[in-house]
């Protein structure tokens, strides 16, 4: 008998294909409270769950005794009680590595658009305000030379580093859990504390997870040390910044402008003040969204559920003591 998985999220057929060739596939939408009332039978069969964004905790938990892995389409992983899993031996599997470059694009699309002001260009010329020779109220500022910070210097980190370095000649200042030798060595970046990185940074780019520690280790003290020129961009996890103190920032001018994939509440409320500052570039979450990463990462998420339930974890997985 194939063991039975629970499916949150579309995938391709093919990943489908493979999926079903291991396992006994029920697909849901979600896993609200009410989907895992109305499949009670599935979740207290299902070894194994995959998907994405859903919360996974406890309570969810409870509902599914058997359950032994979870993969998640996804390298962040905030959205699961890890403790809980651990403590059931319940393996946590994600897909770091293959959206690593697509992430850093997204996060150099968000210094050139907030330092050129494309978007809010764009928006102009569509209104029909080009008129003529344009001034400098359409002006932005430049970005090759100017330092930039990374906050988070990770896998992420080291390759937005690298795009920075070679492709645009910045300095790179850095703050991380610990000194990376690679981007010191490889893009000459130099590790300093957050203070030191938010005063001197051009641009302070973000690539943390979400966890105790960096909830809101972005806030009005911390905006404050930046310089009034400096631009905040957020590509790790929307919590990371008080959203609050940040709109208050850019209101009074104590920073110059923000580039944010990510947001505290996703999708971003219709009634942001953020969606009315010109010099605010929103993204709808959309670091890895390019149509092979996004293939990639399904893949991988496939793979390592199939790694999990099969006993032949090699890599991607977030709590690996469940597996002795
Ligand atoms: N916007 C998107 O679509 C998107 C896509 C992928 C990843 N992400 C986010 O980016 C995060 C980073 O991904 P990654 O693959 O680079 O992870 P990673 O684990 O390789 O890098 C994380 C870095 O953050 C540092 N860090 C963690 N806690 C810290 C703290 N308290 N203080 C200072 N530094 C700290 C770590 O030392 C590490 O250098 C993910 O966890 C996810 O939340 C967002
Ligand atoms: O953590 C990740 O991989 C992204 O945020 C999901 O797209």
């Amino acid at each position: 008998m194939k063991p039975s998985v629970i499916l949150y999220k579309k995938l391709p057929d093919d990943l489908l294909t493979r999926l079903e060739s291991h396992f006994n596939v029920t697909q849901l939408s979600d896993l609200s409270p009410e989907t895992v009332k109305q499949n009670a039978e599935a979740f207290a069969n299902a070894q194994g769950i995959l998907g994405s964004s859903e919360k996974v905790d406890e309570a969810l938990l409870e509902h599914a005794p058997k359950l032994r892995a979870a993969s998640t389409v996804s390298v962040g992983y905030d959205n699961f009680d890890v403790d809980a899993l651990t403590a059931r031996g319940i393996a946590l599997m994600h897909t770091p590595t293959v959206l690593t470059e697509t992430v850093a694009d997204t996060m150099m699309t968000l210094v050139l658009a907030t330092a050129r002001r494309a978007v809010e260009g764009a928006e102009r010329v569509k209104a029909g305000e080009w008129k003529g020779s344009i001034g400098p109220d359409w002006f932005g500022i430049d970005v090759h030379h100017k330092t930039l910070g990374i906050l988070g210097m990770g896998r992420i980190g080291l390759a937005l580093a690298q795009r920075a370095h070679f492709g645009f000649s910045m300095p790179i200042l850095y703050n991380a859990r610990r000194h990376h030798k690679e981007a010191e060595e490889r893009f000459d970046a130099r590790y300093c504390d957050l203070d030191t990185l938010l005063a001197e940074s051009d641009f302070v780019c973000i690539s943390l997870p979400l966890t105790e520690e960096t909830h809101h280790m972005i806030g009005a003290e911390q905006l404050a040390k930046m310089k009034p020129s400096a631009i905040l961009i957020n590509a790790g996890r929307g919590p990371v910044i008080d959203e609050k103190a940040l709109i208050q920032a850019l209101q009074a001018g104590t920073i110059h402008a923000a580039g944010l994939d990510v947001f505290e509440q996703e999708p971003l409320p219709v009634d942001s003040p953020l969606l009315e500052m010109p010099n605010v570039v929103a993204l709808p979450h959309i670091g890895s969204a390019t149509h092979e990463t996004r293939y990639n990462m399904a893949a991988c998420a496939v793979d390592n559920l199939i790694a999990a339930l099969t006993g032949d974890v090699k890599e991607n997985c977030v709590n690996p003591q469940v597996l002795k």
